[in-house]
């Protein structure tokens, strides 16, 4: 099972999530939408993809925020975990793509491995983001435990 963790503030984000799912399942994997992801629902053994955009002045989507708390304040072993991130932003922000980098930082830092280089989307590329990340995603594929599925 693949948890898909979306942050997503005006829906750019979620349609990606929702294309990579729709594409991680024809692969043969399960995976799964978290809108308001909660720490106490995602296997802390699993592989766990985050696809958020970034807000503010690199701030994280209001949806992702509280799950982002509640990884700061958590003491728990996340050191069998598996995370990739896609990241939306766009480069004209300094903060470029800095909600992912902060979740990648805070998974890494509770120990959790990262199966690959992030994804960053820059919103200033006239490709769709969609269309980016499932020309990413074989890439993403070609590294998850095998069992994942
Ligand atoms: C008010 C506002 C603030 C933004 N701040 C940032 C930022 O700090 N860094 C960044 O890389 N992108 C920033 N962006 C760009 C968004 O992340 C990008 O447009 C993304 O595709 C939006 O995805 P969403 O529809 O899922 O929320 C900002 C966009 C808006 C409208």
């Amino acid at each position: 099972m693949i948890d898909i963790l979306v942050g997503s503030q005006m829906g750019a984000a979620e349609y990606v999530a929702e294309q990579v799912a729709e594409t991680l399942v024809q692969a043969g994997y399960e995976a799964k939408l978290h809108l308001k992801p909660e720490l106490d629902h995602l296997n802390p053994s699993g592989v766990w993809l985050v696809i958020t955009s970034t807000y503010g002045a690199g701030d994280l989507p209001d949806n992702i925020q509280p799950f982002a708390d509640q990884l700061a304040q958590d003491r728990r072993d996340l050191t069998t975990l598996f995370y990739a991130v896609i990241t939306l932003g766009d480069s004209g922000y300094d903060t470029f793509c800095e909600a992912g980098r902060k979740l990648a930082a805070l998974l890494s830092g509770r120990g959790a491995i990262s199966l690959i280089n992030a994804l960053e989307i820059d919103a200033q590329q006239t490709e769709l983001p969609e269309d980016i990340a499932l020309r990413w995603l074989p890439e993403l594929i070609k590294v998850l435990p095998k069992k994942s599925g």
